[in-house]
Parts: C-alpha cells; structure tokens; sequence
C-alpha cells in the first residue's frame, strides 16, 4: 500500500485546474447502458473509481476507451446483466448501475455496495422506488435479484430525505418507462443536473432536475452523445482549504463557482479573500485564520458532507473555537482521532465537533479510514510542522487525480511511497 510523505508546513501558491467530478462521472458512465450508439465523456479525472465503472461496463458487454480525460463507451454489445461482487464492494456508486441495467435487460443482479464506511448507508430508498416502477427484488444474504417482467413503469415517487444515489438510479430507470415519473423531495446536487442534461442531450425528457420535484416522461430509446462532465467542486473545495490552512493564495481553473456557494461563505467568515470571474476562482488568506463558528451538512444547497472533513483539518488550525454538526452520515468523523495525533484539540460528541485551533499542529504517522477524512489528514499534514505520513491513500485515490502532483505544483513538499 502506498504512502504519502508530507514534509509540512508550505504556503500553498500557484494555479490548478480542478479535475471533472468524481460523483458525475460514474453515474453518467452508468447512464450510457441506456444508449442505442456511442457515448463520449470529456474531462473525466483518472481514479480508482471510475476505472471500476470502466470494468462494470466492459463485464456487461460494452467496449470502452481512454483518450486523455475523454471516456468512450459503446455499449451496444451489452448482453450481461449482472455485477460481480468485487466490483460492487469497491464504491458506493456500483448500485447506480441497478437502474440503468434494468432499463436497459429488464433484470439485474448484484449485491450491495461499498463506498465510503460513515456509518449505515442502507438502500431502502432505492429499492422501494423500483419495487413502485415495477421491479421485483428478491434480498438473499446481500445478494439482490431484480426483474421487471412487465417492463418498467412511471409512478409518483416521494422520497423521505432527498438521497443523492436513489435520486439517480429512478432517473434511469425512468427515462425509458412506461408513462411519466414524478420524483418528489428529489436530491438537488450539481450532479443530478449533470446526469439529467446528459439523459436529455440523448433524447430524455426530464424537466425540473436542479429542483425538489423532477418530472421524467418515458421515451422509446435513447442514442449516444457527447458531455462534458462538471468540474469536481468537493476536489475544489479540498484544494482551497488546504491553501487557507497554510495561509497561501490560489486559482482555481475550471471550476463552476455557483456550485461552491455553499463552501465560499465559510472561507470570507475565516478572513479569506475572494476574486470570482467566469470559471475561476483566486483565494487568498490570512497568515492565521479566524474560525468558523457553524457547519452544518445539509443537502444541497447546504454546506455538503464530503466537505465537511477537508475544512475541519482547516479549523484546527485556525484562531478561535468552529463547532461540526455532521446531519448527513451517522459516523463520519473517523478522521478527527487522526488530527489529534497530529495535535489538533478536537472533541466530538454524537453528530457534533468542537475544534478548538492551535497555533501549530506537528507531523506524525496517520492513517486515513475515508476518502475526504483521507483528504483531512493532507491538509492538515501540509499545515503542520514536520514529517507526516499518510498511510490508507488507496482511499484518497478513489476521488483525487495527481493529488500529490497538484500540491507540489502549489509549492508543497509532498511524495508518494511505494508499497
Ligand atoms: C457516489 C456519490 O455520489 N456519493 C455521494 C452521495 O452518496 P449517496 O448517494 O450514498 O448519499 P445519499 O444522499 O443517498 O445518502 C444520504 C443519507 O441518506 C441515507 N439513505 C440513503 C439512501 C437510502 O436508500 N436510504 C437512506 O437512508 C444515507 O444513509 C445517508 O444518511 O451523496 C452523499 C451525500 O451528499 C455524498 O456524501 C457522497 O459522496
Ligand atoms: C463518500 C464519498 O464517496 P462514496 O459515496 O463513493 O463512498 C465521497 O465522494 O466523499
């Protein structure tokens, strides 16, 4: 397993572009089974994620290629219609799949996913949504057979919270249904917008993706097209709290600032300066941040939850006493035991943090259990005085691209150690 040596503290300055959204990029790499011809994705990032969707795809009967950040799917050869396990354990986004291989065979079969562990990630939703469009699912032991002999069918679907993944899998199941879909409570992430202008620019007829109600009427078939998948905004997110934490200045490329509304506010409250133009974003901060005082996740348009770990490392750092209500995920604050070893003063209770920041956290040996609280422990290794080694990146890799390679570009001192 392979390690990142971080040799802290580095005032981050300089210019990255921001890398194409990991949590767009799978889902539309599922959307594309619904197609009768080619698909071409551009500005898909290189990460363990979507090299997993790749092997999904390529297992069903697709034939897909790299060129750069362009993805080709051809998925007209698709006669398999199950996931083998392996490739569903490795990522939560494997169930987006469900959706889009029964829309497209009428039966599926595959098991529950992997992901992130932040505590129980049940897919009641999911299933009880497509169970309405039609679909019967027999559960065995993890293991789910799905088949919607009648086809699928559009219905009115209320969900009780507004679940990113089962927001997506009723989407694809329903563009090609029987009648008109109505989503109720609908997930509002960038991301849904993405998938749904990506289904409509292949012939879908979706309307109201962006707000809580979603409005989808089934069409005959869909073809191929060509989308550019948005900008990574939790990556962006990532990078600006590692500049704010070691009181650096930074341009973003290629990002889509409204999508970071949610984040930027918190930066300004924390004495971070900020120029907007078009698709870029400069940050500039102060030599020692202020605190935070509130973050709350919420859904979209709230502060998110995969935020929430990169701008804690931040607030350990910074003057003054930031309070984390995590609402999203039961358990997702495996990062702060980390942070303590590197010295951060930090103490949860239930859903609720308190990072009190010191002047100066020092390197030690970390280990990261997540994807974003992986990301943490960067920020806050960059931040601190010392070595820090990072162990557990195969985590980190899941939603990063030349992580390491960016950071350097930003003046840090940050290696990769081979297994
Ligand atoms: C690959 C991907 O896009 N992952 C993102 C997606 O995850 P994911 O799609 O898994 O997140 P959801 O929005 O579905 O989950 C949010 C909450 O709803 C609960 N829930 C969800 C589904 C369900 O059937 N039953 C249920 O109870 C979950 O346990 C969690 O507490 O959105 C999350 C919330 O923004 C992000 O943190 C993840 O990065
Ligand atoms: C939690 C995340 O990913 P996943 O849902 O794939 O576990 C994430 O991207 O922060």
């Amino acid at each position: 397993m392979s390690k990142l040596l971080i040799q802290g503290p580095s005032r981050l300055k300089g210019e990255i572009r921001v890398h194409g959204a990991k949590n767009s990029t799978l889902p539309l790499m599922a959307a594309s089974l619904l197609c009768d011809s080619t698909c071409v994705l551009h500005n898909c990032p290189v990460l363990s994620d979507v090299k997993t969707s790749e092997k999904i795809l390529q297992h069903l009967g697709c034939r897909t290629g790299r060129s750069g950040s362009d993805v080709l799917i051809d998925p007209r050869g698709v006669e398999q219609s199950d996931i083998p396990e392996h490739l569903m354990r490795e990522m939560r986004s494997s169930i987006v799949f469900l959706g889009a291989i029964l829309s497209r065979m009428g039966r599926a079969e595959l098991s529950f996913p992997g992901g992130c562990e932040l505590g129980p990630r049940p897919i009641d939703l999911h299933l009880s949504a497509l169970r309405k469009m039609g679909v019967t699912i027999q559960e065995d032991h993890g293991c789910l057979k799905c088949s919607a002999p009648e086809g699928l069918k559009g219905v009115q679907i209320a969900f009780s919270f507004p679940s990113v993944g089962a927001t997506e899998n009723v989407l694809l199941a329903a563009c090609c249904a029987g009648g008109t879909t109505t989503i109720t409570n609908a997930a509002r992430e960038p991301e849904i917008c993405d998938l749904a202008d990506f289904l409509n620019c292949c012939g879908a007829k979706i309307s109201g993706a962006g707000d809580s109600t979603i409005v989808i009427e089934g069409v005959k078939s869909l073809h191929g097209c060509e989308h550019e998948v948005i900008p990574d905004r939790i990556a962006a997110a990532t990078y600006l709290a590692a500049t704010a934490a070691t009181g650096g200045s930074i341009i973003l490329n290629h990002v889509v600032p409204e999508h970071l509304a949610p984040v930027l506010p918190l930066f300004e409250e924390s004495g971070c300066r900020f120029a907007i133009h078009e698709k870029e974003i400069y940050m500039s901060a102060p030599s020692r941040l202020g605190r935070i005082k509130n973050v709350r996740t919420m859904p979209y348009p709230g502060f998110p939850t995969d935020a929430q770990a990169p701008m804690m490392a931040m607030a350990a750092v910074a003057n003054g006493t930031s309070i984390f209500v995590e609402n999203i995920f039961e358990s997702r604050y495996k990062h702060v035991g980390e942070l303590l070893r590197l010295g951060a003063n930090i103490k949860v209770e239930g859903r609720v943090a308190v990072v009190e920041g010191v002047g100066r956290l020092s390197g030690a040996p970390v280990e990261a259990a997540d994807l974003r609280g992986g990301a943490a422990l960067v920020v806050a290794g960059l931040a601190a005085q010392g070595e820090t080694l990072v162990s557990g990146v195969r985590h980190i890799d899941r939603g990063y691209e030349c992580l390491e390679e960016n950071l350097c570009l930003l003046g840090a001192q940050v290696k990769r150690l081979p297994d």
